[in-house]
């Protein structure tokens, strides 16, 4: 799923929070944006996820133009194509590791509620396997991240949107979670994270500075980086 964002700008609280960026997000691709502190970058994850309206400008998916999309056309958008991992994980500490990993799906009826092999396969690649059954509340931090994005698996969907995904995460989890995320990409998923950390930049397709209007196609994995601008 392409996902495009052209000259957007966003005002929150009468700032100027965004101010004319331009983003391509291509499937099969993990796109950064990254950029210092206050910079805007969970706002244009946000944006382009279409959880926050934009003042100007125009986003495309897959060439159509959604800028205005109404509140059910979006939720249609998050229900059938979507999946967040945002910064407080959406967790339901009351509930039970399997019973987070499949409520979204199970909500929106998506999924045939209960799909066991889906399930299984989700919590393996997350590590979480013989957790299924413990209160997601009792998990860490790390274990909490990899739970959101077993519910993105278990999901399946064709652009995830991640907020800060290695952010506070000891060795082990971050590399575990930027794996995740590239085998998304290699799935032909679309990915789109805010980040600052460098190893997970280093396994991004293109990095986009917000705030500068720059952007970066990495040609290989690779110091070289052509400078697209
Ligand atoms: N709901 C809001 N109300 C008021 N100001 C907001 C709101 N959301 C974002 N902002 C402001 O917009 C600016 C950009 O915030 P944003 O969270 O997008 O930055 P960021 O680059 O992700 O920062 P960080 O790296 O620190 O997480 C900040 O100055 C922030 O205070």
């Amino acid at each position: 799923m392409l996902i495009e964002a052209q000259d957007i700008t966003v005002a929150i609280g009468g700032r100027l929070v965004l101010d004319g960026e331009s983003v391509h997000c291509k499937p099969g691709t993990i796109t950064a944006l990254v950029g210092a502190s206050g910079s805007g970058k969970t706002t244009l994850l946000h944006s382009l996820g279409l959880l926050l309206p934009v003042n100007k400008g125009s986003i495309r998916i897959n060439g159509n133009d959604v800028t205005r999309y109404s509140t059910t056309a979006r939720r249609r958008f998050w229900r059938d194509h979507a999946a967040f991992v945002l910064q407080d994980y959406g967790i339901m500490d009351e509930e039970s590791v399997a019973f987070n990993v499949t409520m979204q799906a199970s909500i929106i009826g998506r999924r045939v509620s209960g799909n066991k092999e889906q399930l299984i396969q989700s919590l393996e690649e997350t590590g979480l396997t013989g957790r299924e059954n413990e209160l997601a509340g009792h998990l860490s931090g790390g274990e909490k991240q990899r739970l959101a994005l077993a519910r993105a698996i278990y999901k399946d969907a064709d652009v995830l949107f991640v907020d800060e995904p290695t952010a506070s995460l000891d060795a082990g989890n971050r590399r575990m979670v930027i794996k995740l995320l590239t085998d998304f990409a290699l799935r032909g998923q679309t990915v789109i994270v805010s980040t600052h950390d460098s190893e997970m930049i280093d396994a991004c397709n293109v990095l986009h500075q917000v705030g500068s209007k720059a952007r970066f196609i990495k040609e290989d994995k690779e110091d070289n980086y052509e400078n697209n601008f």
